[in-house]
C-alpha cells in the first residue's frame, strides 16, 4: 500500500543555517490493511516520513509509493486525488473552531463538490461510526480532546480513504482516552479494510494497535519487524531505551537497578531478564530454572503484558555470577531458546 524506496529528505539551508539530512535511505514498506507504526524520539525524522506520503513534503532521494503511484510524479490534479485517497489524523485534531461536528466532518466533502443531501448521508453515519451522533451541532470547544479526535477521524474517513495517516493522534490525550481511540482505530481497520500508519512516540500506541514497527532513530530506520518480535526481542539500543522508558513487562525498583555493575566481582549476583511467550508458561519456567541453575535463584520481578493482542511474560531473576553457575545459565538458555537480557551484576 506504501512504499519507501531508498527515500532521503535533505532539507536545503539557507543564509549560515546548514542543510539538514532529516531522512536518509528509507525502504520500507507498509501492507495493504495493516496497522503500521512508527516509533521514534522527538527529531527523528516521523513527521517528516509521514509528510512524504501525501505529497506535503518531496523526498529529495528515493521513491514514495501509494497504491504503485509515485507520489512525487503526481500533478496537482493527481495530489488532489492521491488526499482523497489518503486521511490524516493531527495530534491537536486541527478542527475549524468556528464549524460544528457535523460541519468540520463534511468540510471535504463541500471541497470535493457533492451535493448537501448526499453530504448528509455520508456525515450522520460516520458520526455514528465515531460515537458521536449526539454532538453533530456541537461546536470544537464544546467537545473533550476525545470526542474532536473522533470528529478528526469522522472528518479523515469523509473521502472514503484507502490509507490513514496518524501523527501523533493520542498524544494530546489521556491514557483512557489513548485507549478508546485506539480501539476505534482498530475496529475501522478491521471493518473498512483501511491501512493505518501511524507514527508517535509512545511505545504504548504501538504496543496496543500496530501489528508491524519501524523504529526510527537520526532519520534512519534502525531496527522493524513484527511488534511482537521487536518489542520483545529489541535489538537496537534506541529500541531497548523507548521500552525501558515505557516500562514495558517486568521493572526493577530504581534502587537495585542504579547499583548494578556491568561485570560481576566476586561474591555478585547475575541480574536476568527472561523473556517468555503465552500466559502459561510462567509456571513450567520457573521450576525449571531451578532445577537447572539450582536453588539459589531469586525472582526479583515479574509480569504478563499484552503486545498486539499476544501475551508475552519477563521475569527477572538473580543467581550467583559464578562461573559454573553462569554456564549451566547459558546451556539452559541455549536449550531453550529462552530469551535473555543480562540486566548487570550486583549483591
Ligand atoms: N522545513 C524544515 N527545514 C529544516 N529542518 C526541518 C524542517 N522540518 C523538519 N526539520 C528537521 O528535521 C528533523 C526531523 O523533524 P520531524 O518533525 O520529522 O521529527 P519528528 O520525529 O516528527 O519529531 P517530533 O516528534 O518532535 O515532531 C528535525 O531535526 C527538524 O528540526
Amino acid at each position: 500500500m506504501v512504499r519507501f524506496e531508498a527515500a532521503g529528505k535533505i532539507f536545503a539551508g539557507s543564509g549560515a543555517r546548514p542543510a539538514f539530512t532529516a531522512l536518509e535511505d528509507i525502504d520500507y514498506t507498509v501492507p495493504r490493511g495493516a496497522i503500521a507504526g512508527i516509533i521514534g524520539r522527538s527529531g527523528a525524522g516521523k513527521s517528516t516520513l509521514i509528510r512524504l506520503v501525501n505529497g506535503l513534503e518531496t523526498p529529495t532521494s528515493g521513491k514514495v509509493f501509494v497504491d504503485g503511484v509515485d507520489v512525487a510524479a503526481l500533478d496537482a490534479a493527481g495530489l488532489r486525488a492521491l488526499r482523497r485517497e489518503v486521511g490524516m489524523i493531527f495530534q491537536h485534531f486541527n478542527l475549524l473552531s468556528s464549524r460544528t461536528a457535523f460541519e468540520n466532518v463534511a468540510l471535504p466533502l463541500e471541497i470535493a463538490g457533492i451535493s448537501s443531501a448526499a453530504i448528509r448521508g455520508k456525515v450522520l453515519p460516520l458520526l455514528d461510526l465515531v460515537g458521536l451522533s449526539d454532538k453533530a451541532e456541537r461546536y470544537p470547544a464544546e467537545l473533550s480532546g476525545g470526542q474532536k479526535q473522533r470528529v478528526g477521524i469522522a472528518r479523515a474517513l469523509a473521502t472514503d480513504p484507502k490509507l490513514l495517516l496518524s501523527d501523533e493522534a493520542t498524544s494530546a490525550l489521556d491514557p483512557e482516552t489513548t485507549q478508546s481511540i485506539l480501539e476505534l482505530l482498530r475496529r475501522i481497520n478491521a471493518d473498512l479494510g483501511l491501512t493505518v500508519l501511524l507514527i508517535t512516540h509512545e511505545m504504548e500506541v504501538v504496543k496496543t494497535v500496530a501489528s508491524d514497527v519501524a523504529v526510527i532513530d537520526g532519520g534512519r530506520i534502525v531496527e522493524r519487524g513484527r511488534t511482537f518480535d521487536v518489542f520483545t526481542r529489541p535489538q537496537h539500543e534506541t529500541t531497548r531505551s523507548l521500552l525501558a522508558a515505557a516500562s514495558m513487562g517486568a521493572k526493577l525498583p530504581d534502587w537495585i537497578s542504579s547499583d548494578l555493575k556491568p561485570s560481576p566481582a566476586a561474591g555478585d549476583r547475575a541480574l536476568v531478564r527472561l523473556i517468555f511467550f503465552g500466559k502459561t508458561a510462567f509456571q513450567p519456567l520457573t521450576a525449571r530454572l531451578v532445577a537447572e541453575i539450582g536453588p539459589d535463584v531469586n525472582i526479583l520481578a515479574g509480569a504478563i503484558d499484552e503486545i498486539a493482542g499476544e501475551p508475552f511474560g519477563s521475569l527477572v531473576v538473580s543467581y550467583p555470577a559464578d562461573a559454573e553457575t553462569l554456564e549451566r545459565a547459558a546451556r539452559f538458555y541455549a536449550r531453550t531458546g529462552l530469551a535473555t537480557e543480562v540486566l548487570g551484576y550486583g549483591v
